[in-house]
């Protein structure tokens, strides 16, 4: 049995660490010749079996003269597969190869050379490391990256490596040329005028990723990609000839195999964005809404897609063979400061479900109990369930006497393992409550739980409005998310246990989840818990800005009620973002200890306030311009 990261003998971040500090990353290991994977590369099995029969991509002929049918065929994989392939995209070969031999030179050069670009600095114009999410996933994957924001404001030439910097920027440009052709395809696909997407801006920012997989002694182990999907609105993927690439089809997965000349373009969650009939199941994968704000910024919101285009979820197998060398460009919003006319709203907890019975959900199959199917969780019992596709309502009812189970195997369950595994479930239900009738979606912003647009943008105007209670800050260093965030956690709407509670939710206790001592409300949270007392004073640490012995919510942030001792504005703006990056870490810190069984380490925090914070100010905020990190970190206040 492989070791997995619930082992507590071993000090897996302490591995992370090490592996990061290299800064040779996965090449560095291949290079060394090792014949056993480390630990943090291996990955738990995968539950989805692998497609036993081919499944033709489709691929589609951009020089075709029948707009009308190229329309069509890219409509029809869009809405199903999520993935397409073009040929004839007017992309020379040439310009092709030679950026997969640019990008395979990068990943080639001598250790130290790659050294001097290895960082996690987001700010740089050349971020080049192993596993973005190397320290938050599960485990870690057999590939390093490096990548570059290519519009709207590509970096000067003189920043990008020598090796590969004139072929990143020609092929980046005839991306660009191809966004434009691929999203005036997708216009007319969703019945709106050719320039409809170009016209929102929605080619205008580009990622350029320069992925390495090299040959991996152990490749049924870990994987190249873990399973994702892409955020932004449309990738284009340049792969070479090794392969590995698969989608999930169906629940299974569907190789996506080279095509020479071809390009793979699959829609980016950002495409699909569901929010208007959020009752609709999928809409659990929809993280985000799309509000396209008219020119004044108050106008009505359009939703693009409104899930009719398919993100699907992909994942990359690690190879022997090696390296792979891909390059995926990804048109997205959360690029730089690409335009103000979006705001991208994080629905996470903004819509809760309030389940009925349970007669139109999967129960091994769909998300409801915990933030994965339980077929993720539990494949070995799933497989021992006589009806995979049963639903919620087949196997548990919610009685006078609490909850009976209707199990139904297809072999007695053993005891031990088994038998465990059942009880865990058994205990996983016991903290939902499951009632009776249709499901429903509860929108958080409204007060009968009705999500419209009309209700979101009601909701933003009451945030950025003079009105009673809590207002949303005007503080425009600081992303809308993150004062989403503080403003829920002032209006004492952030579903902490004891909202939930209060909301009727039947949890298995209303312990704080950092501390598991105190019940935990908004204001114990963020206030009173010893732990995230501890990230204050981690953060004081660096910049004395917060309480440590506040008593309320509004009182964490020094001297913000008394304006006259401080009357540099440049400082209290960015006072204040802590304040806000606090919040938002803490809460995030806080999910990430409840949904993914991490733990909270108030340093992390701390850490992750400062550097926030210092790319806000930098980014946003004209006085920020010519901050350096070192400055930031050692002299906050010659703001
Ligand atoms: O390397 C590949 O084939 C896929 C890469 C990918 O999925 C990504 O960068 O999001
Ligand atoms: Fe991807």
């Amino acid at each position: 049995m492989p070791a997995t990261g619930d082992d507590t003998c071993y000090d897996r971040q302490a591995e992370l660490k090490a592996f990061d500090e290299t800064k040779a990353g996965v090449k560095g290991l291949a290079d060394a010749g090792i014949r056993e994977l480390p630990r943090i590369f291996i990955h738990q099995p995968e539950p989805l079996p692998v497609s036993s029969t081919p499944f033709p991509i489709p691929i589609v002929d951009l020089g075709s003269p029948d707009r009308a049918s190229t329309v069509e065929k890219i409509r029809e994989a869009s809405e199903t597969l999520g993935f397409f392939q073009v040929v004839n995209h007017g992309i020379p070969v040439s310009v092709m190869d030679g950026v997969v031999e640019g990008v395979r030179r990068f990943h080639d050069q001598d250790v130290e050379v790659r050294k001097r670009f290895y960082t996690r600095d987001p700010s740089k114009p050349l971020v080049y490391h192993s596993n973005y999410d190397l320290y938050s996933s599960p485990a870690a994957s057999w590939r390093d990256s490096f990548y570059s924001f290519m519009a709207p404001t590509p970096p000067p030439p003189e920043e990008l490596p020598e090796v590969c910097r004139d072929l990143q920027i020609e092929y980046s440009n005839e991306v660009m040329k191809l966004g434009r052709v691929l999203f005036g395809l997708l216009s007319e696909a969703l019945k709106l005028n050719t320039n409809h997407l170009e016209d929102m801006d929605l080619d205008k920012g580009l990622a350029f990723f320069g992925h390495c997989y090299p040959a991996c002694p152990q490749p049924e182990l870990t994987m190249g990609g873990p399973k994702h999907t892409d955020y932004g609105f449309l990738t284009v993927l340049l792969q070479d000839e090794i392969g590995g690439l698969q989608i999930n089809y169906n629940n299974e997965w569907v190789d996506v195999p080279p095509t020479p000349g071809a390009l793979v373009i699959n829609i980016g969650d950002l495409l699909q964005v569901p929010v208007s009939s959020p009752g609709h199941h999928t809409f659990a994968n929809g993280r985000h809404a799309m509000i396209y704000v008219s020119h004044d910024e108050r106008g009505t919101g359009a939703i693009i897609s409104n899930d009719k285009l398919k993100s699907v979820e992909h994942r990359v197998l690690a190879n022997k063979k090696g390296p792979r060398v891909s390059v995926a460009c990804f048109f997205s919003t959360s690029i730089a400061p690409l335009t103000r006319r979006f705001l991208v709203i994080p629905l996470d907890g903004l819509f809760s479900r309030l389940l009925g019975s349970g007669n139109g959900i999967k129960f091994w199959k769909e998300v409801w109990c915990d933030s994965k199917p339980l077929l993720d969780c539990f494949p070995r019992l799933a497989a021992l369930d006589a009806n995979q596709d049963c639903t919620i309502a087949d196997r548990v009812k919610q009685t006078e006497n609490g909850l009976i189970f209707t199990w139904n195997w297809r072999r007695t369950p053993r005891d031990g393992r088994e038998i465990q595994m059942i009880k865990r479930i058994e205990e996983r239900c016991e903290r939902i409550p499951i009632g009776q009738g249709e499901e429903k979606w509860h929108w958080e912003l409204d007060k009968d739980g009705v999500f419209s647009v009309a209700s979101l943008r009601l909701a933003m105007d009451d945030m950025s409005l003079p009105r009673g209670g809590p207002r949303i800050s005007e503080n425009k260093s600081v992303p809308i998310k993150v004062k989403i965030t503080s403003w829920r956690a002032a209006r004492d709407s952030l579903p902490t246990k004891i909202n939930l509670i209060r909301r009727g939710v039947a949890l298995g206790d209303d312990l704080c989840p950092l501390c598991k001592y105190q019940p935990e409300s908004v204001k114990h949270l963020f206030v009173e818990c010893d732990r995230t007392k501890a990230a204050r004073g981690a953060i004081n640490n660096w910049w004395r800005v917060l309480a440590t012995n506040a008593n309320e919510l509004n009182g964490i942030l020094l001297g913000d009620d008394d304006e006259g001792s401080d009357n540099n504005k440049k400082l209290r703006l960015a006072k204040n973002a802590i304040f806000h990056a606090y919040i938002w870490a803490i809460w995030k810190g806080r999910n990430e200890v409840v949904f993914n069984g991490t733990s909270f380490n108030p340093l992390l925090i701390a850490n992750l306030v400062q550097s926030e914070t210092y790319f806000w100010v930098k980014n946003r905020c004209a006085f920020g311009k010519n901050l350096s990190w070192l400055e930031w970190r050692c002299n906050p206040e010659s703001l």
